[in-house]
């Protein structure tokens, strides 16, 4: 097992881009990576009943995006409640930020404990191939695990393959949502990665299958920050 350098990295990419699929690739390579999917995070809030999660459960089903105030200060809870913040640990970040505005709150913030992020990287694919990868998307909500009926099936039909849970389809899984969080992400983009382009970390990934794009993100991580 390659052991990596601290490495505190950020996805960017559409809805459907396989920011997910990534994330797991990247964790069978690098288990000592910690990661965390804003998205997963808010529909465990959900699954759970707490205080925001009415909000949230709102917000997400219209394809808007959920109050920054909202999306910090779970986030930053996150990082407390895992210790990410001590200098040795990788972690990546999956969905967050998402907006110029929480860029500036997490850098803030984690500038005060100089562990900034270090590698962003775009997931750059060709939008058109997207949207049936959303059609095609199933979760076990409780893992954040991601199926696909194309791309990789679970084991037996829509049930998750480790606990033999149901899987489910997403609320804002719809094509009419998917294409408000489509142009949202590409409205929203520009500022992210001039933000992250500025501090020299920004890096872009192109490929229209997850097959192509990972080899380019292994080989990109590894030049970086493999020990
Ligand atoms: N056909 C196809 N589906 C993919 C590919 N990569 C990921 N998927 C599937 O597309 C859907 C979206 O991927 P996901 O990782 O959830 O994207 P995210 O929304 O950016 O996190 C999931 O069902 C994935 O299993 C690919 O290269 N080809
Ligand atoms: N950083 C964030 N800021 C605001 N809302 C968010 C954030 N991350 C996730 N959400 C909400 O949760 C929904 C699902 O997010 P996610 O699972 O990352 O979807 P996808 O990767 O398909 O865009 C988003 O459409 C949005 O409503």
């Amino acid at each position: 097992m390659s052991m990596l350098r601290p490495l505190r990295l950020l996805l960017l990419g559409a809805p459907g881009s396989g920011k997910g699929t990534q994330t797991s690739k990247l964790l069978k390579l690098f288990p000592h990576i910690h990661s965390l999917s804003s998205g997963d995070v808010l529909r465990s809030q959900i699954s759970q009943g707490t205080k925001i999660s009415k909000t949230a459960s709102k917000y997400i089903k219209e394809g808007k995006l959920v109050p920054d105030d909202v999306m910090v200060g779970l986030i930053s809870s996150h990082f407390k409640q895992h210790n990410w913040l001590n200098s040795e640990t990788s972690w990546l970040l999956d969905g967050f930020p998402r907006t110029a505005n929480q860029a500036v709150e997490l850098d803030n913030w984690l500038s005060e404990t100089q562990n900034n992020i270090n590698l962003v990287v775009e997931l750059d694919v060709d939008q058109k191939v997207i949207l049936d990868r959303i059609e095609a998307r199933w979760v076990h909500i409780p893992s954040g695990r991601v199926y696909s009926l194309d791309y990789n099936p679970p084991k037996a039909p829509f049930k998750d393959d480790v606990t033999g849970e149901p899987l489910s389809k997403r609320d804002d899984d719809t094509a009419a949502v998917f294409q408000r969080r489509l142009d949202l992400y590409n409205k929203l983009l520009g500022p992210l990665k001039d933000f992250y382009s500025k501090k020299g970390v920004l890096h872009t990934v192109s490929g229209n299958t997850s097959d192509i794009i990972f080899p380019k993100l292994e080989s990109l991580i590894k030049d970086k920050f493999q020990k």
